[in-house]
């Protein structure tokens, strides 16, 4: 805070003696009030993008089995009602429209610890799920560990009781025959089984390896390396189990019965057994590790963005992209008269009576984009995802001896960076919009421009003005909907630079 006018020095002094504050008589001001740095404080678009992410999550642990008999004046002896404990919360990525880049997300998240088990047979909680909202067009490389399950749309409510975070249930496998049953809440196979709850501990312990379709089986051996394109997120609601809770421990309900009847609990009493002759105090830890929930698996990803839009205006800084973009749609894009205004894509959407498109205000390429100049190749991946190429060029660059890139040759210097980034990325439809038809001379450099770009439509659009953008829209329209015949991308051989 400051005082609100300069305070003398004696006055100051003064003060100080008597021990009373200054601004008794010069009242204070807040930073937050002064108007000179209300100007200071950075508009949200002038934040940089977070367009890679790299997150490690891990899965809660399982709760804890209930050792607990339950006796009686009948029965001396009693019966085991200890219950199994929860799973622990798994780790979600969700698809929404509602963020636009990773800045938002934590680079550690575990999933909620489980509740133990409790008596009366009763399963502990289950372990609360996280979810972390990720934007739509989200790609996940897999640096470490294992995604646990497939892309769903399904909605957590489709979940059963005991699935449902933070629900005290009575065990359902209480009711079921001994045969039939399985302990915790996930089908797993009697020989995995086995091995999960007696020999291994729990971090060996791969409880969700039950056949589910998984690509990464076969380079186990490279676990270090990054597997890339593992999985895409493109849809709203769109949600992936990235890092799964561990499996409650066995209650004494359930680790009785593990030991009665199956062929599978024959096994496994014939081990507990030997391991018990072998040594009576491994024995009891075993023993222990049934009843002690495994730990989540774990996994380390690296997110990255490629926006998802039906148009991508492509051009070089100030060509007037945002500009286009708030004449088409009703997005309000930062624009300015200085290179790189726009530092992140900027969506807008076109819509028509019956037709409705994105467009994608790319930031501004520049000669040697794809060697990290300029704002770098970092926003090139973004086009990547667009269906149809829409190059912006200013019409008025090097007019009046004014210092500049001819149209032509800023169209030769967009195509040539897309295909040092990748190799037929300006191949989709697309077409041009020669942009400030206002300006003088104008008119003359868009003859020049038709008489040396061939192959793809061109769009002569004040974009300021608002003028030719009901003619750029019905043409983006036809390419979007391919209804087209001439939907061919621009070629290098196609522009006469010379
Ligand atoms: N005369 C004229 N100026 C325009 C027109 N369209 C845009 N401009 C101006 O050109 C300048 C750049 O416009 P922007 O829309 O920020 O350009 P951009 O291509 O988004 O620039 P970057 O953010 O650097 O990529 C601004 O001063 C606009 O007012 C037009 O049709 N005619």
């Amino acid at each position: 805070m400051w005082l609100s006018r300069a305070v003398p020095v004696r006055y100051l002094r003064s003060c100080r003696r008597a021990q009373k504050p200054p601004w008794m008589k010069y009242p204070v001001v807040f930073y937050s009030d002064s108007t000179e740095n209300k100007e200071k404080v950075a508009p949200m678009q002038e934040t940089r993008m977070r367009d890679r992410f790299t997150l490690y999550a891990r899965g809660g642990e399982g709760g804890s089995g209930c050792s607990s008999v339950r006796r009686s004046r009948t029965d001396r002896y009693g019966k085991p009602d200890g219950g199994n404990g929860g799973r622990g919360g798994d780790v979600i990525l969700e698809c929404t429209h509602a963020v636009w880049d990773f800045s938002g997300l934590q680079p550690h998240v575990k999933g909620g610890k489980a509740g133990q088990g409790t008596s009366k047979n009763r399963i502990g909680n289950r372990g609360e799920d996280k979810v972390l909202h990720v934007p739509i067009g989200t790609v996940i490389h897999l640096q470490e560990g294992e995604i646990p399950s497939q892309i769903q749309i399904d909605s957590p409510k489709d979940l059963d009781p005991w699935d449902l975070p933070g629900t005290l249930v009575d065990d359902p496998a209480s009711e079921q025959n001994p045969e039939e049953m399985t302990p915790g809440s996930v089908e797993v196979e009697p020989e995995k089984e086995s091995v999960a709850r007696h020999i291994g501990t729990a971090k060996e312990v791969d409880f969700e390896d039950d056949g589910r379709d998984n690509d990464f089986d076969d380079d186990e051996g490279d676990i270090d390396q990054v597997r890339y394109n593992v999985a895409e997120l493109t849809e709203q609601g769109q949600r992936i189990i990235i890092a799964r809770g561990g499996e409650g421990g066995l209650g004494s309900v359930s680790a009785t019965r593990y030991l009665r009847g199956t062929k599978f609990a024959k096994t496994a009493r014939s081990k507990l057994r030997s391991m018990e002759e072998d040594d009576a105090e491994d024995g009891d830890n075993e023993l222990t590790s049934i009843k002690s929930g495994s730990l989540g698996s774990e996994a380390v990803l690296i997110l990255e963005l490629k926006s998802i839009a039906d148009v991508g205006l492509v051009g070089m800084p100030n060509a007037g992209k945002s500009t286009l973009l708030g004449a088409l749609s009703r997005a309000k894009p930062r624009v300015g008269h200085y290179a790189f205004t726009t530092l992140r894509p900027n969506l807008g959407n076109v819509t028509d009576e019956d037709f409705s498109m994105t467009v994608a205000d790319i930031p501004g390429l520049i000669k040697g984009a794809h060697q990290n100049r300029g704002l770098g190749h970092n926003f090139l991946r973004h086009i990547e995802r667009t269906k149809v190429l829409a190059y912006v060029v200013d019409l008025a660059s090097g007019l009046d001896g004014c210092k500049g890139v001819t149209p032509w040759e800023q169209l030769r210097d967009l195509v040539m960076e897309l295909e040092y980034h990748e190799e037929g990325l300006s191949d989709r439809s697309s077409l041009i919009v020669a942009n400030k038809m206002d300006e003088n001379g104008a008119e003359e450099r868009l003859k020049e421009l038709e008489r040396r770009v061939k192959g793809v439509r061109i769009y002569p659009v004040c974009a300021v003005l608002e003028e030719g953008v009901a003619e750029l829209k019905d043409g983006l329209k036809m390419l979007v909907n391919g209804d087209c015949e001439q939907s061919e991308g621009l070629k290098l051989e196609n522009i006469c630079v010379d």
